[in-house]
Formats: C-alpha cells, sequence, structure tokens
C-alpha cells in the first residue's frame, strides 16, 4: 500500500478553538480546553490515521507579539514548526471576526512554503450572514483558496476539513503506528490535565504563572497507580490562591485532576499535588529547560 503522511501545522490566535478542533480532528482528548487564552503552551501533536494516510497535527502556541522570553521562545517554535510542515491550517473565530490578530498571523503565513488551508470555526454561534461575511474576510486575508466553514464544538465540517488535508499529505511513510494518538509523552499529558483544573478555578495573573510538572509516577498495582505533580508559582500571593483557605482550592483541583487521570490512565489514581514557589521563572531558561518548553 503507498501510504501518505505529514505535519499540519494548526495556526490562530488564543481562543478561536484550536484545541477543540485539534481533539474533534483526532476524535480523542489531547489537547486542553480552557476558554482562557493561550492554554497551550507548547506544541501539542495528536496523530490522525486513516486508511492510507497519516496527519500530525501541531497544536501551534497562539502566534503573538514578543512580551518575555517564554513568548520569545514560543515564536521561535512557531517559525521552526512552519519550516518543517507539510501545510498549514490557520483557524479563525468566526464569532468575534477577522482582527489585526488573525492578520499578524496571516502575515507569518504568507512566507510559508506549504499550502495553507482556512478553517473558520464556531459557525454555531452564527446566524447566516455573519458567516457570509466571514467567509468573505477570510478570503480577503489572501493567504488561502480553500476556506473551511466549520464547528469543532460540533463537528460540522470536520470530516470535509479532514479529507481536504490528506489530500495535501505527500507519500510517505507513516511516522506512528496507527493505534497511536499523540507523541507526547504520558507526563505532559498528565500535566496538562492537572493544568486544565487550575485554568479552569484561577482568575487573573494566577492562571499563566502556573505551569505544573509531573514528579514522579509511580505504578504500584496492575490497577493502581501514585502521581506525584508540582506545580510551581511565581509568588507567595499566588502560591495562596492555588491553596486557597484551608486547602479548599488544592483539594477542588486534586479531586477533579485526579478524575480526569483516572479517565485518561484507565486505572484508580492517587494524586498528590505540592505548590512550589520560583521567581521570576518565565525568564529562566534553565528552569524551562527543565520543564521541557523549547
Ligand atoms: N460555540 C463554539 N465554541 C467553540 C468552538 N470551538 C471551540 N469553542 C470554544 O472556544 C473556547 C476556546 O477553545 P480552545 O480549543 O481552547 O481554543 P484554542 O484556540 O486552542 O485556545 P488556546 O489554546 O488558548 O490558544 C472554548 O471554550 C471552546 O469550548 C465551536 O465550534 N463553537
Amino acid at each position: 500500500m503507498v501510504t501518505r503522511s505529514g505535519f499540519v501545522a494548526i495556526a490562530g490566535r488564543p481562543n478561536v478553538g484550536k484545541s477543540t478542533l485539534v481533539n474533534a480532528l483526532v476524535g480523542r482528548k489531547i489537547a486542553i480546553v480552557s476558554d482562557k487564552a493561550q492554554t497551550t503552551r507548547r506544541a501539542i501533536r495528536g496523530v490522525v490515521t486513516h486508511e492510507d494516510t497519516q496527519l500530525v497535527l501541531t497544536d501551534l502556541p497562539g502566534v503573538q507579539r514578543p512580551r518575555d522570553t517564554l513568548t520569545e521562545r514560543m515564536q521561535r517554535r512557531v517559525e521552526q514548526e512552519l519550516g518543517e510542515s507539510d501545510a498549514a491550517l490557520m483557524v479563525l473565530n468566526a464569532v468575534e471576526g477577522v482582527g489585526p490578530g488573525d492578520r499578524f498571523i496571516a502575515a507569518a503565513l504568507r512566507g510559508a512554503k506549504v499550502p495553507v488551508v482556512v478553517a473558520v470555526n464556531k459557525l454555531d454561534r452564527c446566524d447566516r450572514t455573519k458567516v457570509v461575511t466571514m467567509l468573505k474576510d477570510a478570503e480577503d486575508l489572501g493567504i488561502a483558496d480553500d476556506i473551511f466553514p466549520i464547528s469543532a464544538h460540533k463537528g460540522d465540517g470536520v470530516v470535509a476539513l479532514l479529507e481536504h488535508l490528506r489530500g495535501l499529505m505527500p507519500e510517505g511513510p507513516f511516522y506512528f503506528s496507527p493505534e497511536e494518538t499523540s507523541d507526547q509523552a504520558e507526563h505532559v499529558l498528565l500535566a496538562e490535565l492537572v493544568r486544565e483544573q487550575v485554568l479552569r478555578r484561577t482568575r487573573q495573573e494566577v492562571p499563566h504563572a502556573v505551569e505544573v510538572v509531573i514528579d514522579d509516577i509511580f505504578q504500584e498495582r496492575d490497577d493502581f497507580v501514585r502521581v506525584r505533580a508540582l506545580m510551581w508559582v511565581e509568588t507567595e500571593s499566588q502560591k495562596g490562591i492555588l491553596i486557597g483557605t484551608g486547602g479548599k482550592m488544592i483539594k477542588a483541583i486534586g479531586t477533579k485532576a485526579r478524575k480526569e487521570l483516572e479517565r485518561e490512565m484507565g486505572m484508580q489514581v492517587h494524586l498528590d499535588l505540592t505548590v512550589r514557589v520560583r521567581h521570576g521563572w518565565r525568564g529562566d531558561d534553565r528552569l524551562l529547560d527543565r520543564l521541557g518548553i523549547e
């Protein structure tokens, strides 16, 4: 059998629904979903294998103007990923319309030497007039001939998009065995599941100041595993918020995160959460390396 395989770099402003789309394409919970901007700090991949074609999806962090060390590193990663991809998929949010952020990303994609596809997402929240305007605006970005109206949330239009992307992949051997849906180390996925619960429960600067690292996974029995996770924050006050009055917050995060881990790992989980303060970790290259953030 002649197989096709390739990498699809997914770009788009924070919150347009990239993670939801990756999940819809892969059909499994891979990328974390949150209504807070910039959830995805690392490039998270999902793998879709269908018949003779394999797509490796790279869920890129939002392309943004560099603000601090971490964001500059993100930017470098975005450019590197585009250079190593076979197609780029830009996601737009039809509810918010095309804005300066989208044009900034479009400009970055214009230099890409691979086919660019645009997905206009969240159509379930738009009326007909808005959809027509949005498709026109998407076309006016001038980066893609192929524009797909979709609802990643409901799954509408996702199959057509997937079929189109499959057609863009060059001939080549599969990168992953057909059963694999993600190349992430298990601990990265588990850490993201814990962090998702932090994002859901905290406000303002706290969500983005928190990084979760899985410190230890100890399989005690076939059906029981102990997971130790460290939550790094930048200040004592953030630590206080995460722990909460009488430990209420950390308990709530831990309970929900444990259930998510149990679902992911398919066994009983004991989750041990510790909060640690690391002042200014965003600017610390050594710590970023340890956390696996490039
Ligand atoms: N109504 C509707 N909501 C959607 C759709 N797709 C995503 N959302 C919602 O939009 C929000 C952001 O979705 P994400 O998938 O986290 O967005 P993202 O682009 O990955 O965001 P970052 O990772 O933060 O850059 C979530 O609340 C999703 O449930 C859609 O098709 N329709």
